[in-house]
């Protein structure tokens, strides 16, 4: 594995910006480029393995729809489930739902009911933790199955949102977008 630094410099590098997206005043942050190289998909794993490693993690939970890209191979590459947290309507049988509000706008996560092992230890991912919104309904999702929220790993996180606020666990973020990106 490659050193943590070089990796977040390079992870860094990859990213695009694009102001005024999906709506007026957001500095849209894109990652998708990291999973065009392999290379680079695979040091976003490695990155996250490095931070989990000794921890006891029972499942990762990913968030629609970007915690998707790289939740599921985090999870087989540390030999743990994967449990996704859908917008809502899209998950068959009964489900736990929370609304919520997020930086461009509102929403709602759903999990199905039984799928995770009630005291069991989760890590929730997403690429990015803006207002935490989003996340803050991932773990409300997680509490309501009976599990822990162990940790929060992001790809970055935009700081002056102060979205950690909102958290309840550990937050761990590769990347910081900084405001003064936004002028
Ligand atoms: O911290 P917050 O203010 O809640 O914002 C962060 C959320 O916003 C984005 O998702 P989005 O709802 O745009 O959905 P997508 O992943 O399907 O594009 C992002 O992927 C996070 O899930
Ligand atoms: N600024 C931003 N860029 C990309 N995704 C986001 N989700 C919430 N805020 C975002």
């Amino acid at each position: 594995m490659s050193d943590i630094n070089e990796i977040k410099r390079e992870l860094k590098g990859a990213l695009r910006q694009f102001p005024n997206f999906p709506s007026e005043g957001i500095l849209f942050e894109d990652f998708l480029p990291i999973f065009s190289k392999p290379e680079l998909f695979q040091k976003l794993i490695d990155a996250f393995k490095i931070q989990l490693e000794g921890k006891k993690v029972d499942y990762i939970v990913g968030l629609e729809s970007r915690g998707f890209l790289f939740g599921p191979a985090l999870a087989l590459s540390l030999g743990v489930g994967f449990i996704p947290a859908r917008k809502p309507g899209k998950l068959p049988g009964s489900v736990y739902s929370v609304e919520f509000q997020k930086e461009y706008g509102s929403d709602k996560l759903e999990m199905q009911v039984g799928v995770i092992e009630e005291g069991s230890n989760v890590v929730i991912v997403d690429d990015i933790l803006a207002t935490g919104g989003t996340a803050a309904a991932a773990e409300s999702l997680v509490k309501k199955s009976g599990a822990n929220v162990l940790e929060f790993l992001f790809v970055m996180e935009l700081d002056f949102l102060k979205g950690q606020s909102k958290l309840g666990a550990p937050v761990y973020t590769l990347l910081t977008g900084q405001e003064e990106e936004l002028k």
